[in-house]
């Protein structure tokens, strides 16, 4: 590999409607992958939640397999190798000793193995104004680990959907060596509707890093939407590809050396200062 391949690559984002059962939902991504290494990517992410979406959740528990029977591994471990990608899956849920599940997200490299595993952090439980109910930590166990892989072309940061809206996740992942970041999601219609772009946009600005977002989008089981509007931001916070509403793919030329060129224009990624903790000051009385 000569220095001119470290430093351009093609990034792919793929976009799918996740159904309540795991092999179709494979064939789904697979077929899309496959569409996204045909165009030329070399690295290639899916959305959160992958290989599910059961609404029914003692369902999705029962549904779940521990990581070594996990029929996705193998499958997307052959298919990187096959088309010699890097290939990020956002997440499956793997079902853990406690009968509980991890929302994990897996880095495969073009050789099909494994390079990282990331378990999503902060947990959606959440009531939304228009009678939405989220509680994932009723199934989901969080992560406490921050994670980050190498890749041919930098530094990789692993988050998950939820994750986007804790800044200091992606500053430390920035901090500790992280170029890029993954945000594979399923969002909600509302949410994103009000927050997706710009909370993607300045989580590559704060940190100065490319920010890849698969996304789920459309009906999923029991009429559940999801947001779509996969999105690849560059590090000074322009928008390089989106995906819209429909499954489908995006694809991004990466150039790293922007990176650099965010970074050196604004460094705020080094200007931390130490601060005490909040005082409330009450100088002169309010009423
Ligand atoms: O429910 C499932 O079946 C699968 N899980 C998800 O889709 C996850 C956890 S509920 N969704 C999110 O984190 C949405 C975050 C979001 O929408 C926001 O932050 O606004």
């Amino acid at each position: 590999m000569t220095a001119a391949d470290k430093t351009l690559f093609k990034a792919g984002c793929i976009q799918m409607t996740a159904g309540r059962e795991v092999l179709p939902n494979l064939e789904q991504a697979a077929a899309l992958i496959r569409d996204a290494a045909a165009a030329g990517a070399q690295f290639v992410m899916t959305p959160e939640n992958t290989s599910i979406i059961e609404p029914d959740k003692p369902l999705a528990v029962k549904k779940a397999f521990p990581e070594a029977d996990h029929p996705g591994i193998p499958f997307f471990a052959d298919l990187a190798r096959e088309l010699n990608i890097w290939l990020s899956i956002g997440s499956m849920a793997i079902r853990l000793d406690n009968r509980k599940l991890a929302n994990r997200s897996f880095l495969f490299g073009p050789d099909g193995i494994l390079r990282a595993r990331y378990d999503k952090i902060h947990m959606f439980d959440v009531d939304l104004p228009n009678g939405e109910v989220y509680r994932e930590s009723a199934t989901m166990q969080p992560g406490d680990q921050a994670v980050i892989a190498e890749t041919p072309w930098g530094k990789l940061g692993l988050t998950v959907c939820y994750d986007v809206r804790f800044a200091y996740l992606y500053r430390a992942l920035a901090q500790a060596g992280a170029t890029f970041l993954t945000v594979p999601a399923a969002f909600t219609v509302p949410t994103g509707e009000a927050h997706w772009h710009v909370l993607l946009r300045a989580r590559a600005i704060e940190t100065g890093c490319f920010v890849f977002a698969a996304a789920q989008c459309g009906t999923h089981a029991e009429g559940r939407r999801t947001y779509g509007h996969s999105l690849i931001v560059a590090p000074w916070g322009e928008i390089l590809a989106d995906a819209g509403s429909e499954p489908g793919f995006i694809l991004a030329d990466i150039d790293t050396t922007k990176v650099a060129t965010a970074r050196g224009a604004i460094p705020a990624l080094r200007h931390d200062r130490p601060f005490a903790e909040p005082v409330i000051h009450s100088l002169a009385a309010v009423d």
